[in-house]
């Protein structure tokens, strides 16, 4: 595991942002493990989670042109991303989000900030059906831009409806990338790898849960 991965679960530990107990998921399983990018609220925190989106991409060595994020959490880990990006990696890409409403005033429309063109990056925290993916291919494909692929903050690598992952199936649906900063394998490799022990019974609940709905890898 990458460096800035360890530090990215120890961050998301301590901020709260992954937590371990019970947890009923949208999918109606009950996981020992869940993640709330809601939790990085505050200034420092999401300075720290546009780094680790930045180191993200920048690993991933991705080739786009424009920064995206999906109305309402993409929006402040679009623009993170952006100042981090400017800051870090010298290298300043222009941003844009969605209104989920589009306004029929001022300067109306629903795309804020850089018109979407070229190739585009879209930012956001999860991928649990694909639903909020498949807005942004439509929005971005009729502005006439294209998509250079997705990053998220977690894949918990487990099957959706069918044999694969939600986000296994947005890349094969679209052809494009889906780069997470951190795994669910990551997660436990972490877990696992941790000198203190306090954690572990959260591992062992996490491997059950990985054997009954996790992907075939
Ligand atoms: O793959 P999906 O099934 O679309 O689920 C993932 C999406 O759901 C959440 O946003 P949501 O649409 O709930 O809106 P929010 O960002 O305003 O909370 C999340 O931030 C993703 O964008
Ligand atoms: O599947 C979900 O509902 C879900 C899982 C998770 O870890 N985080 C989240 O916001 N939703």
């Amino acid at each position: 595991m990458h460096d800035e991965q360890r530090e990215f679960i120890e961050f998301a530990i301590a901020e709260q942002a992954l937590r371990f107990g019970e947890f009923t998921l949208k999918s109606g399983r009950i996981s020992p493990y869940f993640f709330n990018a809601g939790h990085f609220h505050s200034g420092a925190a999401l300075a720290m989670l546009g780094r680790c989106y930045a180191g993200a991409i920048q690993r991933a060595g991705l080739e786009f042109d424009l920064l995206f994020g999906p109305a309402y959490k993409g929006i402040p880990l679009a623009s993170s991303t952006a100042i981090a990006m400017a800051t870090h990696h010298d290298r300043n890409l222009p941003w844009s989000f969605n209104r989920k409403e589009a306004k029929d005033h001022g300067e109306g429309g629903s795309i804020v900030g850089a018109p979407l063109s070229g190739r585009v990056l879209i930012i956001d925290d999860v991928i649990t059906a694909g639903t909020a993916i498949g807005e942004s291919m439509a929005l971005i494909e009729a502005a006439g831009a294209t998509a250079a692929g997705v990053v998220v903050a977690l894949d918990r690598q487990e099957r959706g409806q069918g044999d694969i992952s939600a986000i296994e199936d947005v890349r094969r649906r679209y052809g494009i990338p889906v780069i997470p900063i951190v795994t669910l394998a990551g997660i436990l490799e972490y877990l696992e790898t941790r000198a203190d022990d306090s954690l572990t019974p959260h591992a062992r609940a996490i491997q059950d849960y990985r054997a009954r709905y996790g992907i075939q890898e």
